[in-house]
């Protein structure tokens, strides 16, 4: 663990690596923390809150590009370890890990934009009546962030991924608690970051990262008074339970949690009898993605029933029944996949339609299902999540039908609709519906592979999240771990730099209403 900058070995029990493709327990032993670890890092935060929120944004920029550059210069062996504890395949990872530093240099730019800090100034009217005060109101760092990183994504939504980028960006102090499927990466990753705060002679609580062998370090660090936020990828269980902890704080604090998504994907008719096949095709390409290991995952395809639905299932089954299974991330993962995929197997309104290659200890073997709208209607827990490569195809006999089981959903991540330009009518009438559930919306493709950019949306209402109006990837993120701040006729040597009349920091402002360019 680093706890600030010390190198800790924890003593409150032990965390092991396991490589799923064998089953085998990697060395070395992590040694969990213990209550006196997790006060030590909270206090160290809460100590560099204030001097980090004030460093300037360029300075953060250079900080964070600085985080990029070492994680890149770890080389290869990152690649290995997190090979070995998440049974990823190394393209795969090299990508993640482009997408993480890319992050990181994402909110560089943010930082050096100055949008983020929307500077609003209302200058004094003292002729007025009654006068108006002088109003300057800037975003600030809310505090110390708590972040639980995913299994799924062992780089981008993890130690310094998508929430550690944003928070740090922010000018928030992060407390990473390393996802126990993959303490070796979290080890060499937050060495990283510490590495990186001290060569910025930043304050060492700019970032500590705690391992726990159970759950108690864990829900200590949500309910410790110095924590502000908490960023968390994970199980709706996991999310809730930490929600609950925030709630029943002396001071509740906001929890972003991103739990449970089956991503509906609705076929318009005269797309589905244009182009079945080559939807299914490429529906099955996305299903399968990464052992289907992604929230973003296509669980869900709503079509109204008929030839060319016949068409696309028939497609969508041939090509899954010719994959191999693939290995999944942990042993507790793919247990529960099995879990989900017996209880639809079992259930005594759902088809199995096919069923990929078995294979392999912790192998994934993708299945896809199909019901009638009327069973899906009737049975709720047809919803739940089931986390890998198996969907579900409901069969609606009509459209109004299918606009009924939209609206019998929960919230999503996001939603796909497959249209032709002769479907944009039907579309029109169901796309509020739709808009409704989700936090993106896209077309004639699959949601999985999210890109990092300034305009996305990775949120959506509960239960694909805990609060619908952030974004978890993408510059907006930023937003999460920052609130506005106003000073009221504030002399201008104790306003912050960023309200100042001078404009030292050169940041876009919107001045009686009107915006000026920095
Ligand atoms: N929708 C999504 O984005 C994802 C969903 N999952 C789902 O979660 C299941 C388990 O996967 P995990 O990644 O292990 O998720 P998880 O929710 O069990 O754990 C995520 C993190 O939260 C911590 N945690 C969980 N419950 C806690 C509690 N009560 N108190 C304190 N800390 C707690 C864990 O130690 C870990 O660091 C999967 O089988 C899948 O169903 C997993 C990853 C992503
Ligand atoms: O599809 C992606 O790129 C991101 C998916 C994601 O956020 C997740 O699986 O937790």
């Amino acid at each position: 663990m680093f706890i600030g900058a010390h190198e800790v070995t924890g003593s409150n029990g032990q965390v092991f690596g396991i490589d799923p493709a064998t089953g085998e327990q990697l060395d070395p032993a992590f040694g969990g923390a213990t209550p006196a670890d997790l006060e030590r890092a909270c206090a160290l935060a809460a100590e560099a809150a204030e001097p980090f929120a004030a460093l300037a944004p360029a300075k953060r920029a250079d900080f964070l590009e600085s985080i990029a550059e070492k994680i890149m210069a770890l080389g290869d062996d990152l690649i290995v370890r997190v090979m070995q504890e998440s049974g990823l395949p190394r393209a795969r990872l090299e990508g993640e890990r482009g997408r993480t530093c890319n992050q990181l240099r994402l909110f560089a730019g943010v930082l050096r934009a100055g949008h983020y800090l929307d500077v609003r100034i209302d200058p004094a009217l003292p002729d007025r009546a009654p006068p108006r005060p002088d109003l300057r109101v800037a975003n600030e760092a809310i505090g110390p962030v708590a972040v639980f990183g995913a299994s799924n994504f062992p780089l981008a939504f993890s130690v310094a991924g998508g929430d550690t980028a944003s928070a740090l960006a922010a000018g928030c102090p992060v407390v990473a608690k390393a996802h126990p499927a993959h303490p070796g990466t979290s080890e060499l990753i937050g060495r990283a970051v510490r590495d990186a705060v001290a060569a910025a002679g930043l304050p060492e609580g700019v970032f500590s990262l705690i391992m726990d062998s159970g759950h108690a370090i864990g829900a200590a660090l949500v309910a410790d008074p110095r924590i502000k936020a908490v960023g968390f990828t994970g199980s709706r269980r996991g999310g809730l339970a930490l929600l609950e902890i925030a709630r029943q704080r002396a001071e509740p604090i906001p929890v972003y949690a991103e739990m449970s998504s089956i991503n509906p994907v609705v076929l318009f008719p005269r797309a589905l009898a244009e182009k079945a096949e080559a939807t299914a095709k490429a529906f099955v390409g996305s299903l399968t993605l990464g052992a289907g290991q992604f929230c973003t995952n296509p669980g869900l395809v709503l079509a109204v029933e008929g030839e060319a639905l016949d068409r696309f299932v028939i497609a969508a089954g041939e090509a899954l029944t010719t994959l191999p299974a693939q290995t999944m991330l942990t042993p507790g993962i793919a247990s529960a996949y099995r879990e989900g995929v017996a209880a639809l197997t079992g259930h005594a309104d759902v088809e199995i339609v096919a069923r990929g290659a078995e294979g392999g200890q912790h192998g994934g073997q993708a299945g896809l299902f199909v019901t009638s709208a009327e069973a899906f209607l009737a049975h709720r827990e047809l919803q739940d999540e089931i986390f890998g490569a198996a969907s579900l195809v409901v069969r609606c006999p009509d459209l109004a039908t299918l606009g009924t089981v939209i609206d019998a959903l929960e919230g999503q991540l996001t939603a796909a609709i497959h249209i032709v330009p002769a479907d944009e009518p039907a579309a029109a009438d169901l796309l509020p519906r739709l808009r409704a559930k989700v936090g993106r919306l896209l077309v004639n493709g699959y949601g999985t592979g999210v890109e990092v950019a300034h305009a996305m949306v990775h949120g959506g209402p509960y239960p694909a999240t805990s609060d619908a109006r952030t974004t978890s990837v993408g510059s907006l993120a930023i937003a999460r771990f920052l609130r506005p701040v106003c000073y009221q006729d504030m002399p201008e040597a104790l306003l912050p730099d960023a309200l100042k009349q001078a404009n030292p920091l050169g940041v876009p402002r919107l001045v009686d209403g009107a915006m000026q360019a920095g």
